[in-house]
């Protein structure tokens, strides 16, 4: 029997890839459609992509639109999503984009997002050492941010390998869809195109906490991240160029080791040959992350490059992959490794 699902916020950036994943997915049947501003409208006036859906009428986003399915998806903005789970009943699965649940620490949630802090849920990472147990079965997920997924998957298995001093720097380009579809100056077209800026500089991006406790984890000690994020002129795609000093006896040899070790058996992972290195256009639409990794000698430190689709599986690939685990289904269906380059 098929799984009914719902999405929340289907007129945004993360809504519309979510259905764009489900409209492939062979164990799905997509139920209602909400929005907000764009309630009322048809679902092809907004998202004239998803051809599938274009008839369907977005709905108000309120609890009796979305029970009645097997999961929800929550595509809206932060500090939206605890009122509307708290309406669905616990053995609805609940999958949240948002930030609302990824943050354990409620002291380091309310000093980046400035509101109380609504709890935590299984992290929708399953890459990550023990995630994919915490949610199987899991009636709740909190999808990673899109700078998370990068860092995280470019820089865990080098602290757990115990390979990384716990003191990361990154920097990470972005395209503009990392920001949702709402109007903003500096996201422009003549802003951005031919263009590229730093913001949330020097420790004040919401994501570094959130980078802190993946890397913490893997590392079993506090890691202290310098992150800084960049605007690119390009719609979708996230380049991350991690890097940390390494411990002693670290060498090239012994870094591509870890690494392929740990990603040898992940289908969504994929450690590029020596020498060739990660390129947002490769990943674009797919659900594949791509990695380098390289020993500076002279500066003694670990790179490792990571490239990944923030809509795919930075938010929406990340969250059909968590739904899938936490159903008992295949984990790949309505994913693809493919990406949709040049
Ligand atoms: N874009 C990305 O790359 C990523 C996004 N996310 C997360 O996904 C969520 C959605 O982001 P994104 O799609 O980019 O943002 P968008 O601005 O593109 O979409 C926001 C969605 O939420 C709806 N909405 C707006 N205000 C409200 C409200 N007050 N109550 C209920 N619904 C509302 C909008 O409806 P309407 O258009 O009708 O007003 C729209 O459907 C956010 O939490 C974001 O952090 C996570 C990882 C990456
Ligand atoms: C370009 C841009 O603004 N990108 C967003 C990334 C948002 C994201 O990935 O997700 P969450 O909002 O769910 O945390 C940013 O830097 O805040």
């Amino acid at each position: 029997m098929a799984v009914r699902v719902a999405v929340a916020g289907a007129s945004g950036y993360a809504g519309g890839e979510v259905l764009r994943l489900l409209a492939g997915h062979p164990e799905v049947e997509v139920g209602a459609l909400t929005a907000h501003a764009n309630a009322g409208q048809r679902l092809g006036a907004v998202q004239p992509q998803l051809v599938p859906f274009a008839d369907r009428v977005l709905e108000a986003t309120e609890a009796r639109e979305l029970r009645g399915h097997d999961v929800v998806f929550l595509a809206l903005p932060h500090g939206q999503s605890a009122a509307v789970a708290g309406e669905l009943g616990d053995s609805v699965l609940v999958v949240d984009c948002g930030a609302d649940f990824r943050l354990a620490d409620a002291g380091e949630w309310e000093r980046f997002y400035g509101t109380p802090h609504a709890g935590t849920w299984p992290y929708g990472l399953p890459e990550l050492p023990g995630a994919r147990e915490a949610l199987k079965g899991s009636r709740r997920v909190a999808v990673p941010g899109c700078f998370p997924t990068a860092v995280s998957l470019a820089l865990v298995p080098a602290y757990a390998a115990g390979l990384a001093e716990p003191e990361a720097v990154v920097v990470a380009a972005t395209g503009t869809s990392g920001a949702g579809k709402a109007l903003k100056p500096h996201l422009l077209g003549s802003e951005v195109m031919g263009s590229m800026s730093p913001y949330g500089v020097g420790g004040t991006h919401r994501h570094t906490p959130e980078m802190i406790q993946n890397l913490s984890a893997a590392a079993g000690q506090r890691v202290r991240v310098s992150f800084t994020p960049t605007l690119a002129p390009m719609s979708r795609g996230i380049l991350a160029t991690c890097s940390a000093k390494a411990e002693p006896g670290t060498t090239v040899e012994s870094l591509r080791a870890v690494y392929e070790k740990a990603y040898q058996d992940e289908p969504f992972v994929t450690l590029l040959p020596e020498g060739q290195w990660p390129a947002t256009a490769s990943v674009q639409g797919s659900n594949s992350v791509h990695l380098q990794v390289a020993y500076d000698q002279e500066a003694d430190r670990i790179v490792v490059v990571s490239a990944v689709d923030n809509l795919t599986k930075g938010t929406a690939g990340g969250a059909v992959q968590s739904m899938n685990i936490a159903l008992g289904i295949d984990e790949g269906l309505g994913l693809s490794t493919i990406g949709v380059a040049p």
